[in-house]
Formats: C-alpha cells, sequence, structure tokens
C-alpha cells in the first residue's frame, strides 16, 4: 500500500451497508430502500450465519450488485467457493488474515471481486494502527474499521472515532462497530470521512432479523449529511 498517498478528507455523502441479512422479504425491502451494499456473514459461529437461513442459490439470485460476504479466518477454497456459488461481489475478512493469505486470495479469486480487509480496533496505539495500514497489500480495494472483540464482529461495541484523526488512511474506508440512530451525528467530529456506513446489530429486534423501519430513518438521515 503507499504511504505516501495524501489524506483526503472525502466529502460525499457516505453509502449504506446493511449487513448480517437472513431473509428473503426482507432482502427485497433493502433493495427498494436503495440500499449500497447487501451483508452476507459466512462464519458458521455467527448468530447471523447467512446459510442456516437462506441457500447459495437463493442468495446468488438477490438482484444486488454489491453483495458482501463476510469471512473470518476461512480457508481459502471455502471462499472460492462460497463466492462463485452466491455471486458475490465483495468478500470482506473479518479475522486476522495475513499478507500472504490475502495475496494468495486474490490470485485464486475471480479479479471482478473486490476485497474489504478488516482492521479491528482495540488498545493498539495510533502509530501501531497507521503500521497495521500500511502493511495492507496493494489488493485490498477498501479497509474496513470495526471494534476488536473476541466474536470478531457483531457486537454493537463502538470504538473511539478519534483515533481515525491520528492516522491518515490511504484508501476508501467503511465504518463499523455499534453504528446507531443515537451516536450517528458524532461521525462529524471525524475529519477523513469514511465512503461507506455498515450497520448491523444496532437495527435488530434479534440477530439477523432487521428493523426496517430504523434503517429507513438512518438513510434519511445521512442523506441529509
Ligand atoms: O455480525 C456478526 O455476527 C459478525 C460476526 C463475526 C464477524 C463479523 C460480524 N459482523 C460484522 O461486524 C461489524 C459490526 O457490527 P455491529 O454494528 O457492531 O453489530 C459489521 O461490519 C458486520 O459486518
Amino acid at each position: 500500500m503507499n504511504s505516501a498517498h495524501q489524506p483526503s478528507t472525502n466529502n460525499q455523502q457516505p453509502k449504506l451497508k446493511v449487513c448480517g441479512l437472513t431473509k428473503l422479504d426482507q432482502i427485497q425491502e433493502l433493495i427498494s430502500l436503495d440500499v449500497d451494499f447487501m451483508g452476507f456473514i459466512f462464519y458458521e459461529k455467527s448468530s447471523r450465519y447467512a446459510l442456516d437461513h437462506l441457500s447459495l442459490k437463493e442468495i446468488a439470485e438477490v438482484p444486488h450488485f454489491k453483495k458482501v460476504g463476510v469471512f473470518v479466518n476461512e480457508n481459502l477454497e471455502k471462499i472460492i467457493e462460497i463466492s462463485g456459488k452466491a455471486g458475490l461481489n465483495f468478500i470482506q475478512l473479518h479475522g486476522d488474515e495475513t499478507s500472504e493469505y490475502i495475496a494468495e486470495l486474490t490470485k485464486q479469486l475471480n479479479q471482478e471481486i473486490k476485497i474489504i480487509k478488516v482492521i479491528r480496533i482495540g488498545n493498539q496505539t495510533s502509530d501501531e494502527l497507521q503500521k497495521t495500514i500500511n502493511h495492507q497489500p496493494s489488493t485490498v480495494n477498501y479497509l474496513l474499521f470495526d471494534t476488536d472483540s473476541k466474536a470478531f464482529g457483531g457486537t454493537g461495541q463502538t470504538f473511539d472515532w478519534n483515533i481515525l484523526n491520528n492516522i491518515d488512511i490511504p484508501i476508501p474506508y467503511f465504518l463499523s462497530g455499534g453504528i446507531s440512530l443515537e451516536n450517528v451525528h458524532q461521525l462529524s467530529t471525524i475529519n477523513h470521512q469514511p465512503t461507506v456506513l455498515d450497520i448491523n446489530s444496532k437495527f435488530e429486534t434479534e440477530p439477523g432479523i432487521k428493523d426496517l423501519k430504523r434503517i429507513k430513518i438512518f438513510k434519511n438521515l445521512i442523506s441529509n449529511i
């Protein structure tokens, strides 16, 4: 990754990703709402594991061109197989995937599929975080910042967004981790705005069941940012 890249403020209106989808009728409604990215979790330990509710064929037939598959330390063959059968457009690597792993995945993956690498933020310093960012391979298309946890993600916990003001983020990024109707106004404290806001557990009535009313309100709120 080119660390000499100048930071940009990205004043564009953020796009929206809704993650942890498990129900076809809800997916249809979200498509009608023009949600930009649809997230499916392919991590068996998640309470939002897509394949407990949907088949790969059903996901492939979802008429949307920004379908994101979320994987945690998964073996490469499985990612290649699922991404092909489910017609994924983005792979979100939410575990501890190394540069070597990402390089190998990029070689084997359909070249049209984009890679989102998650960086989980815990108690690292901004210098440590910057190093992690700078060491990502150039084949990573987007970063995603989420709160660190033993469960890897989907906890509804936020991290201190201030740390993003102390680092250079050289490529577009997704912001996630407990984003809600209650805290979205604090986005204005971030200098370099995220390209995509990734919402999940704070917009659910139970894991995998989305609260569409709240998502509509959120979408309206961010379209006025
Ligand atoms: O949602 C999950 O169950 C999950 C499990 C393992 C890895 C990632 C997971 N979801 C991702 O977590 C973030 C933040 O979610 P939340 O808003 O804090 O609930 C989001 O990127 C999901 O893609």
